[in-house]
């Protein structure tokens, strides 16, 4: 399953080349745009059903699932209907009106939260909505990302955290390059 993941990268032309500024603001020549997979509903399902197996044989148990507004929103959805695990989606911000609520679905005091994520760089972001949960009340029990860049997210989530990533790029690029030497 885990190499037909890293093959749908390259047939659904989800890693680009050029300039491109994160949300970091830092700069990379290549970007993983994970939202190609995620709105394919033969890979959003392959992603989901990949999440769900490693968690269950890292046997990590949680009571919810939680997607940080944008790119983890889907594939949260997804897992949630993979596992059954309810769900809440994490605002980047407050909504501005009605609610005013920055989590939307319930979070009760000491739920156990899978958080999801679709790429991560810094970490930055994941641990934003990592944060917010645990304002809310909730434990993160894992945080699950479909790719990891290797920019020092895992060093930085694994201090408080355990950090469960389904492909590197590393592990990407290695595909690219041997599917190239058989050329
Ligand atoms: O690990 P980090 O350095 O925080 O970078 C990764 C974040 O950047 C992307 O989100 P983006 O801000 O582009 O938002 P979107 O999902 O709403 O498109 C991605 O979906 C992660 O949330
Ligand atoms: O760091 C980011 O903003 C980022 C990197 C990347 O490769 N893909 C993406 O969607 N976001």
């Amino acid at each position: 399953m885990k190499d037909q993941l890293i093959d749908t990268f390259f047939s659904e032309g989800a890693i680009l080349f050029g300039r491109f500024v994160l949300t970091s603001g830092k700069e990379s020549d290549y970007y993983i745009n994970v939202k190609k997979l995620s709105t394919n509903p033969k890979a959003l399902r392959l992603i989901a059903r990949l999440m769900a197996k490693k968690v269950k044989e890292l046997g990590i148990e949680f009571d919810r699932i939680a997607g940080p507004e944008l790119g983890a929103v889907p594939i949260a959805t997804a897992l949630s209907l993979e596992t059954g695990k309810p769900l809440v989606v994490v605002r980047k911000k407050p909504k501005g009106h009605g609610t005013g609520s920055q989590i939307e679905g319930e979070v009760k005091p000491g739920e156990r939260i899978l958080l999801v994520e679709d790429v991560t760089t810094t970490g930055g972001s994941v641990l934003k909505a990592a944060e917010v949960l645990e304002r809310a009340g909730a434990e993160i029990v894992a945080i699950s990302v479909v790719v990891d860049r290797e920019e020092g997210a895992g060093e930085r989530i694994e201090e408080r955290y355990r950090f469960i990533s389904l492909v590197t790029v590393s592990e990407l690029f290695a595909r690219r390059d041997s599917a190239e030497m058989k050329k």
